[in-house]
């Protein structure tokens, strides 16, 4: 039986990828279309309606002297259609599906769903902490900072999209599969208490646990729940089409199981999909795995 999620979908494109450093991952939202998401939701049973793309001017992107922040005018700009239209699905009573695009475009889908929801739970699957600021940014590249953004860190024309009395709360956010932070990130995981399941957790404690603890801490006294899936949280063996791949990755179980147990507890909101990259991919292999991975986030394999 379907689960009892918003049955009224809204894809919304994100053809970005100038918050990452290697390019492609702006073709990564049509890959992931011609996987055939919407006809898979549509078997599911949803009502699926594709808004089409963000547009992204980016023959305008500059990066300022001196700044660790690159395109950092184009990013906002996204960023800031992005978080309005997520408002304005939310607003009409639909379910926002984010397709990246790189994971900077979180700032977007997230700070829109928290305009809706106030206190709103996200489960952020990744190999990394995208929790960087410009002043502990290795790379510079903004897909690597969004988590602190949304708390309210960093430059004021990003968080600004978020709005100030609007950020998300540490305790409500929750990581799983991480496996490659960077020393500023850890610390600032630390200082801010900020619950990870690293991939040594899943090996320790099983997939299961592991989300039964997260959908705890995402999902009780909150208004819901936003997953933000980055495709190298995935083993590369299974998702080769993307920019920072890390070995040591989730299994296509994992994956899939974790997801299911998210649609169970029937306290999902709002979803996004990113770092699908096309030009590193293996037939669209990765695109596929979205398309599937959507599937079971919104409940297919509970018949
Ligand atoms: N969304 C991603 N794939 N992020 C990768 C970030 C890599 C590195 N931690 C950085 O800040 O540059
Ligand atoms: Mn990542
Ligand atoms: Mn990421």
């Amino acid at each position: 039986m379907k689960p009892n999620i918003n049955s009224n979908i809204a894809i919304i494109g994100v053809p970005l990828d100038l918050g990452a450093g290697t390019r492609g991952v702006n073709l990564g939202p049509d890959a992931i279309r011609y996987a055939g998401v919407e006809e898979r939701l549509k078997n599911i049973g949803y009502n699926v309606e594709d808004l089409g793309d963000i547009p992204v001017n980016r023959s305008q992107a500059f990066t300022e002297p001196n700044s660790n922040l690159k395109n950092l005018n184009v990013i906002s700009e996204v960023n800031s259609l992005l978080s309005e239209k997520v408002f304005s699905v939310m607003s009409e009573g639909k379910f926002p599906l984010v397709l990246g695009g790189d994971h900077s475009i979180a700032i977007g889908t997230i700070s829109g769903v928290l305009k809706y929801k106030k206190s709103l739970g996200v489960i952020w699957f990744d190999a990394h902490g995208d929790i960087n600021t410009p002043e502990t940014s290795p790379s510079g590249n903004i897909h690597g900072m969004p988590v602190a953004v949304l708390l309210g860190l960093g430059d004021k024309s990003l968080t600004k999209i978020v709005g100030e009395n609007n950020f998300l709360k540490k305790e409500n956010i929750v990581y799983i599969g991480s496996r490659d932070l960077d020393s500023g990130e850890r610390k600032a995981m630390k200082e801010q208490g900020i619950t990870v399941f690293t991939m040594h957790e899943i090996d320790d404690m099983g997939i299961k646990k592991v989300m039964e603890e997260a959908i705890k801490i995402a999902g009780d006294n909150t208004d819901g729940i936003h997953v933000s899936f980055d495709m190298d949280a995935l083993d590369p063996s299974i998702a080769p089409g993307t920019g920072t791949k890390v070995p040591g990755g989730m299994n296509y179980r994992e994956a899939h199981y974790a997801l299911e147990l998210i649609a169970k507890s029937e306290k999902l909101v709002s979803a996004e999909f990113v770092e699908v990259n096309p030009l590193l991919d293996n037939a669209n292999m990765t695109g596929k795995a979205a398309a599937v991975l959507v599937g079971s986030l919104m409940g297919e394999w509970l018949i």
